[in-house]
């Protein structure tokens, strides 16, 4: 197995680098290729990254190599991550419509060079924003079931993580996914939810505790008025008083609120999104079948909802996403049907202003 990361010289590039390398994701046998521009710094700077990363992991480092055009791109797992990204600073504004038209051209370029000169059986996993612009890129050109975006892995462990630390216990034994959109339209699925370890009453209460008197349809309201809210603080410069008006609220909410006060700090959140992503490419690649929440673009018969883009839990292993699962007829809430249908429908609506009906 080699692994390509496109993108490699960005922060969330060579953070995943390192990730890759010192997890030992790769033998020494095997293959790193660390994909860049040859226009701007990257030519250069990726070959003093290459030297860097064979000093510090000079006895477990892979073979690396570098390469600067997308027809040069050769592995069998693809990390995508090259693009512009969202503005650290909440003063400069770029849209998401004009970040989401910049990010497709580059998605396009890769996409239909891997689909000229790869060799069919790569799987892809997509980092850069928006997730369900690049899934739905490569979907158009490759194997939709070897296209996966990350966004709804990283949402369902910051989920976790922020239960377990409610209930005092390791994220490993918390289950729950978020789900939908990796952006406004994310869906929390507390149905899902449970605690290994605790018995059913304990999960019961535990799951009362969580929902409190809140509707799984209020979700994205809350998100809204509580970004507004943190909007307001960052910019009169009280980012301390961001992150502490964040911590106090209910863990799906501290999920998705506290990242985004990381990112428009100025730290960005390349270090946990490179961590998050080496983890999923971990269990990818033990072998096994494992349930990996991801976006993914579904066709209509493989869930409850339309054709489209979508973060769900699939199967997945070393050949792919084979099928849904946990969202049948009675495992999922009825309002968290609707707002998953609900979501499907804002990314088929942005993916059309963008080009792609
Ligand atoms: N999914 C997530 O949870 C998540 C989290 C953080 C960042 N991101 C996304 O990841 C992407 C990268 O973020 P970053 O912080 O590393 O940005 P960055 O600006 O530091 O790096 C982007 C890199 O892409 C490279 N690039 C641009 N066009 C290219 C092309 N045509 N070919 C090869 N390389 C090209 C740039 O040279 C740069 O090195 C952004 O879209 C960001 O929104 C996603």
């Amino acid at each position: 197995m080699d692994i390509a990361i496109i993108g490699a010289n960005g922060d969330v590039g060579r953070a995943l680098a390192v990730q890759i390398i010192s997890r030992q994701l790769l033998t020494p046998r095997q293959r790193l290729q660390l994909v860049g521009r040859r226009e701007g710094g990257s030519a250069s700077a990726l070959h003093g990254l290459r030297a860097d990363l064979h000093d510090a992991f000079a006895e477990i480092t892979p073979e690396i190599d570098v390469a600067l055009s997308p027809e040069d791109v050769a592995a069998d797992l693809i990390l995508f991550c090259a693009g512009r990204t969202a503005p650290t600073s909440s003063t400069q504004m770029i849209s998401r419509h004009d970040l989401a038209l910049a990010n497709r051209e580059v998605f396009e370029s890769y996409a239909s060079s891997l689909a000229r000169h790869g060799h069919g059986e790569e799987l892809v996993i997509i980092v850069t924003n928006p997730v369900e612009l690049g899934v739905e890129v490569f979907s158009r050109h490759l194997d939709p079931r070897r296209v996966f975006g990350m966004g709804a892995y990283q949402d369902s462990m910051r989920l976790r993580r922020e239960i377990a630390t409610d209930f005092g216990v390791r994220r490993q034994r918390v289950h729950g996914y978020m789900l939908g959109e990796h952006g406004d339209a994310l869906v929390p699925i507390l149905s899902r939810f449970w605690i290994y370890g605790f018995d059913e009453a304990e999960n019961a209460a535990a799951l009362r505790k969580l929902r409190g008197d809140r509707h799984p349809g209020d979700f994205a309201a809350s998100v809204m008025t509580e970004k507004a809210v943190l909007a307001q603080l960052v910019r009169s410069n009280e980012v301390e008083q961001a992150f502490r008006h964040a911590e106090s609220q209910p863990p799906d909410l501290r999920a998705v609120l506290l990242p985004l006060i990381t990112h428009i700090s100025g730290a960005k959140t390349a270090q946990s999104t490179a961590a998050i992503t080496a983890e999923m490419v971990e269990q990818i690649l033990s072998g096994g079948q494992s349930v990996i929440p991801a976006q993914v673009k579904l066709a209509a018969s493989d869930w409850f909802g339309p054709a489209g883009v979508l973060g769900v839990p699939v199967i997945c292993g070393l050949r792919g996403w084979s099928r849904v699962i946990d969202l049948g007829e009675g495992e999922i809430d009825g309002e968290e049907r609707d707002c998953l249908l609900a979501a499907s429908q804002v990314i088929r609506d942005r993916l059309t202003s963008w080009g792609l009906s």
